[in-house]
């Protein structure tokens, strides 16, 4: 069995002891594209790496809660990773469209915010924009139903194409009371009032949560990492885990600096969570048991 890896902070260590201290007041939160799932060229092929739902549903019931917090939509995150009806997994919560969107595992339904004004202009405008911004061939509208997101991984330069988009997106969302979520080789159109950050604390504090694990690898899990932080001040020890480089050798600077351990990609996540299932145990002979 692997030894589950040492943080390089205090804080994290002091996150990691009461996480395997006392597993059962315990919430892990990841991220999935990037963290959960490899990213890939088109972002309908992502799918959860073939490990992570195994040692998720072997690590759930030893904890307090699990959850994925996604800017997906929560039906395609459940689907995406395989979530609904999986073993050991029947409290997990999805919170999708960074908290706009929650989809429960023990109802199997979503429940979601109100539709956001502006997406349909923004939608209807976006074909537009882009053929008259000079797009380049391989840029990608995602349709996310209450967001609109546009790729460029598939580009000849998709660094290029994000900033030469930069502009006329911000002016558009701009123009429909949007806000501009970057990520990797994406500028997402979305509603503000939402962000992981709120997400992931609300959640902590609904489930009762003694200490949290916070596992991302892009600009949209800052406001998360925030939120750890914050309940750190508040006594919640907790550890930030950024899943960088890995199978496409992209880190996000900002999540990898900020973060108590690095990961290698979807699979250092994979080996981690095996490492803190091994060392819980599995069965009712485990550490945790009284
Ligand atoms: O919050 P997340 O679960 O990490 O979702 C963030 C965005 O992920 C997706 O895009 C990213 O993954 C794609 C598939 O691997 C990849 O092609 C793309 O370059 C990445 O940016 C998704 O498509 C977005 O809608 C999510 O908001």
């Amino acid at each position: 069995m692997a030894a589950v890896p040492t943080p390089r902070t205090a804080a994290g260590r002091k996150g990691l002891d009461a996480i395997m201290g006392e597993p059962r007041r315990a919430v892990l939160a990841f991220d999935f594209d990037g963290t959960l799932a490899p990213i890939v060229p088109d972002p309908d092929d992502a799918r959860a790496h073939p490990g992570a739902v195994p040692a998720l549903s072997r690590l759930a019931p030893r904890l307090c809660a699990v959850a994925v917090v996604t800017g997906r939509p929560a039906e395609d995150a459940v689907r995406y990773a395989g979530l609904a009806g999986a073993v050991g997994l029947e409290h997990l919560t999805v919170l999708g469209a960074y908290g706009a969107e929650r989809w429960d595992a023990a109802t199997g339904s979503v429940t979601a915010a109100p539709p956001p004004p502006g997406v349909a202009a923004v939608r209807a405008e976006l074909p537009g924009l882009l053929e008259d911004s000079g797009a380049p061939p391989g840029t990608r509208i995602e349709d996310k139903g209450r967001a609109v997101a546009v790729h460029t991984r598939r580009t000849d330069d998709p660094a290029a194409a994000l900033t030469l988009l930069s502009g006329p997106l911000h002016a558009l969302a701009e123009r429909h009371g949007l806000l501009v979520e970057p990520g990797r080789m994406v500028l997402e159109l979305r509603a503000p009032g939402a962000d992981k950050g709120a997400a992931l604390e609300a959640y902590v504090r609904e489930v009762g949560g003694g200490a949290v694990l916070y596992g991302g690898d892009d600009l949209g899990d800052l406001a998360a990492f925030a939120a750890v932080e914050k309940l750190r001040g508040e006594g919640v020890p907790g550890l930030l885990v950024c899943s960088g480089g890995g199978e496409t050798g992209e880190s996000v600077p900002e999540i990898a600096d900020r973060a108590d351990l690095v990961v290698d990609g979807p699979s250092g996540v994979v080996r981690l969570l095996e490492s803190l299932a091994g060392s819980l145990g599995d069965g009712a002979d485990g550490p945790d048991t009284p």
